[in-house]
C-alpha cells in the first residue's frame, strides 16, 4: 500500500486508543494556547508577538480564512505525490521551516533540535542569521539534509562575506535575504516585558563565532559581553541599502538567491531585474509593519508580476494544511511556517517540531486529495473562491 502523509491520522488514533503516547494538540492554534500556558511570558510573548496593534498578524489569518476551497470529485487521487521543484531541487512537499532566530529561548535543544526534525521529516530548514547556535553546529545536526541560509545583511561587508562563506561551507544551497527588517519594528509586547533576546546576547551565536565580527572587538564576547552586543546591534542590519546593492550579493553567492519580505509587485520586478531567483511573499508574520497588507492578499499580485522570472514562496499566517493548499492556489510554489514549529519546539523539543510538520503535511495531503488533486502542481486559482468581506 502506498504510504501517504495522511496516514499520520491513523497513527494518532491508534496511539490514542492504547494510551501509548500523550500527544500535543493537532490543531496548531490549540498548540499555541498550550505554549502560552507552559512557556514563560517573555519567551512566549516574543514569539507570539507582532508589530504595533497586531492588526497585520490578524489580517494574515483573516486573508487565508476568507479564501474558500471548491473541491472537485471523482478525479482518481489514490496515488499522490506531494513533491515540488524549487530552484533546481526537489522538495518532498511544498513546506520549509522558516528562519526563526533565538530558538534557545524556546528549548535548550534550540536550532539543532528543530533542524533535526526538519531533516527527519524531509523538509528544508532555513538557518537564521540570528540563530542561538552557530550555523556550523546546526548544519552538523542535519547530515546531508536540505538547508538554506537566511541573511540579515550586515552593515559590515567583511562580516557579510564571512557569513556567505560559512553558509556555503555549511552546505546551505539557497541564500534567503530578508529585506523587511532593516530596523526592528515597534513591538509593544516586548517593550512592555522589556524582553529583547539580542540585548542579552541570545541570537548572536553566528556573530560571536565569526572571525570578521570578532576582528572589530577589542576583547572577546566572554570578556566584554556588552561591547559584543553593541557591535551586533550596530551591524545587524542597514536601513541605508537600495536595490543596486544586491549586485554585491549576486557576485558573492553562486547559488540561488531569494528575497524575503516582498509584498509589492513592483518589488518583485526589481528583484528579477537584479538577477534574483525568487521571492518570499511575507510580512514577517505581521512582526514588522503594523497595518501592512495581509501576505495572502499580496500573493496573487506578486505571483503575476513574477511570472516565470522568479520562484514565489510564501509565509505569514500558515497554520493548517488547508492554508498550504490555499497559498499554492494563490500562486506560491511552496510555503514556510514560523511560529507553530517554535511552539512545537518549546513544548517537546525535536519530537514537538516533527509533530507540527506531520500535522501540517497530513492535513495538506488530505486537503489535496479531498479537493481532487493528486499533486501540488495542478492546484490553481480555479480551486478557490473568496468570501465577501
Ligand atoms: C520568534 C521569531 C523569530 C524570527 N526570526 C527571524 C529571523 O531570524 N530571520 C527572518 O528572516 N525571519 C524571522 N522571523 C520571521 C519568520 O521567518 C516568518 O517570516 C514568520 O514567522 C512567518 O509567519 P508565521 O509565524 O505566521 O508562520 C521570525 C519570526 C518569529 C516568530
Ligand atoms: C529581529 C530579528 C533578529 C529576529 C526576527 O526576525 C524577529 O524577531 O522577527
Amino acid at each position: 500500500m502506498t504510504q501517504h502523509r495522511a496516514d499520520f491520522q491513523y497513527e494518532i488514533y491508534l496511539d490514542g486508543m492504547t494510551g501509548a503516547v500523550p500527544r500535543l494538540p493537532t490543531d496548531l492554534t490549540a498548540l499555541e494556547e498550550m505554549a502560552e500556558r507552559r512557556l514563560g511570558p517573555g519567551p512566549f510573548g516574543y514569539v507570539a508577538g507582532s508589530a504595533g496593534d497586531g492588526s497585520t498578524a490578524r489580517a494574515n489569518r483573516a486573508a487565508l480564512e476568507r479564501r474558500r476551497i471548491v473541491p472537485r470529485m471523482l478525479r482518481d487521487v489514490a496515488e499522490r505525490d506531494l513533491s515540488v521543484e524549487v530552484l533546481g531541487r526537489t522538495l518532498s512537499a511544498p513546506l520549509a521551516l522558516a528562519p526563526v532566530g533565538v530558538l534557545s529561548i524556546m528549548h535548550p535543544g534550540a536550532e539543532p533540535a528543530a533542524a533535526r526534525a526538519a531533516a527527519a521529516q524531509g523538509v528544508p530548514f532555513v538557518l537564521s542569521s540570528a540563530s542561538s547556535t552557530p550555523m556550523e553546529q546546526v548544519a552538523e545536526a542535519m547530515g546531508d539534509a536540505e538547508r538554506w541560509f537566511q541573511l540579515y545583511w550586515s552593515k559590515d561587508r567583511e562580516v557579510t562575506l564571512s557569513f556567505l562563506k560559512r553558509a556555503r561551507a555549511a552546505g546551505c544551497s539557497i541564500l534567503v535575504v530578508t529585506l523587511d527588517t532593516p530596523l526592528l519594528a515597534w513591538r509593544p509586547r516586548d517593550l512592555d516585558q522589556a524582553y529583547l533576546p539580542f540585548l542579552r546576547g541570545v541570537g548572536t551565536a553566528n556573530h560571536f563565532t565569526d572571525p570578521a565580527f570578532l576582528a572589530g572587538l577589542e576583547k572577546s564576547p566572554q570578556d566584554d559581553p556588552n561591547a559584543a552586543v553593541l557591535r551586533f546591534v550596530s551591524l545587524f542590519s542597514d536601513p541605508g541599502k537600495t536595490w543596486p546593492d544586491l549586485a554585491f550579493l549576486r557576485e558573492n553567492w553562486a547559488g540561488p538567491i531569494v528575497l524575503k519580505g516582498v509584498l509589492h509587485p513592483d518589488d518583485a520586478r526589481l528583484a528579477a531585474d537584479a538577477g534574483m531567483d525568487g521571492v518570499v511573499v511575507s510580512n514577517h508574520g505581521g512582526r514588522q509593519v503594523a497595518g501592512a497588507v495581509a501576505a495572502a492578499d499580496a500573493l496573487p499580485r506578486v505571483a503575476a508580476a513574477a511570472g516565470d522570472r522568479l520562484t514565489v514562496l510564501f509565509d505569514s499566517g500558515v497554520r493548517t494544511g488547508a492554508d498550504v493548499f490555499k497559498a499554492l492556489a494563490l500562486g506560491a510554489r511552496a510555503v514556510l511556517v514560523g511560529r507553530p514549529y517554535a511552539y512545537g519546539l518549546g513544548l517537546d523539543g525535536q519530537p514537538g517540531v516533527e509533530h507540527v510538520i506531520r500535522c501540517l503535511l497530513a492535513e495538506f495531503d488530505l486537503t489535496l486529495a479531498l479537493s481532487g488533486h493528486a499533486r501540488p502542481g495542478t492546484v490553481g486559482a480555479g480551486d478557490l473562491v473568496e468570501d465577501p468581506v
